[in-house]
């Protein structure tokens, strides 16, 4: 595999809780890795270390290396602004901004760079286009965000997160709030956007772990327990504290 991000010996504070520990492994360039584990493992903690997150908090920090194509993105002299242009972020829940749809996907395009009005029509057009919600909306774009479903809130903040193109979208448990229709189509955009995008993605749901994702890495305790191909974890894992969580015998 070729690796987007290498991460070596990552540790993560909070104050003095220690939340990762040493965590060493890739992650593969435009594939779909999960990050699954136990409440409390740290699987949010590590991928708010991706786009540094966590600067906007006193009181964290992260030591280690969190190589981004080959440049330790932890470095003091890495711009976070422009960081988290290439690696974007979905929350769990829906989270639009008060204000049109059209505005809410071309809100960080317009932070990051100056087209024209057709330009950013055609920008708007396609980001909606790439998470299946273009059909929807295509009539009411100047319709608040907020006027939409769950669902549909949820494809929107994927649209915003797609629209400035960054090169790693995370996704932080995306479909936890979302009904079953609305999570199915969310991991079809998932599958259909890892052509484009390298993806990361936390969730509590093994089986969509299992069918969404290329990788998966199980974390336990602020430790990375094991990561593999996606078939050989759910199949053939390694370690007994691997199957046992994939079997629902704990957490
Ligand atoms: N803001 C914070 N301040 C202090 N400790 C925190 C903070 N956020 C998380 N933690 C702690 O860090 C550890 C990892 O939390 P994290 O939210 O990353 O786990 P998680 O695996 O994503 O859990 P869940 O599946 O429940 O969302 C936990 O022990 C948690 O209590």
């Amino acid at each position: 595999m070729t690796a987007k991000m290498q991460i070596r010996n990552l540790d993560f504070y909070y104050g003095k809780f220690l939340a990762l520990k040493n965590i060493n492994i890739d992650i593969a360039d435009k594939k779909v890795t999960a990050f699954i584990g136990p409440s409390g493992c740290g699987k949010s903690t590590l991928l708010r270390t991706f786009n540094r997150m966590y600067d906007l908090y006193p009181g964290m920090s992260a030591t280690g290396e969190i190589n981004l194509d080959g440049q330790n993105i932890l470095d003091k002299s890495v711009d976070v602004n422009l960081l988290r242009a290439r690696v974007g972020m979905v929350f769990q829940k829906p989270t639009p901004f008060p204000m049109s749809i059209y505005d809410n996907v071309a809100f960080g395009v317009r932070l990051y760079e100056s087209l024209s009005r057709a330009e950013l029509d055609e920008r708007v057009e396609w980001a909606l286009k790439k998470s299946a919600l273009w059909n929807e909306v295509k009539d009411k774009l100047k319709a608040s965000g907020l006027s939409l479903s769950g669902g549909q809130q949820q494809r929107l903040c994927i649209a915003r997160g797609v629209a400035t193109r960054p090169e790693v979208l995370l996704l932080d448990e995306p479909t936890s709030a979302l009904d079953p229709i609305s999570t199915g189509s969310i991991e079809d955009l998932i599958s259909d956007l890892k052509n484009d995008y390298t993806i990361a993605i936390v969730t509590h749901n093994m089986q969509q772990a299992a069918r969404v994702s290329d990788y998966t890495a199980f974390m336990y305790l602020g430790e990375m327990m094991e990561m593999g191909d996606t078939d050989k974890m759910f199949t053939n894992p390694d370690r007994k504290e691997t199957e046992e969580y994939i079997t629902g015998k704990f957490g």
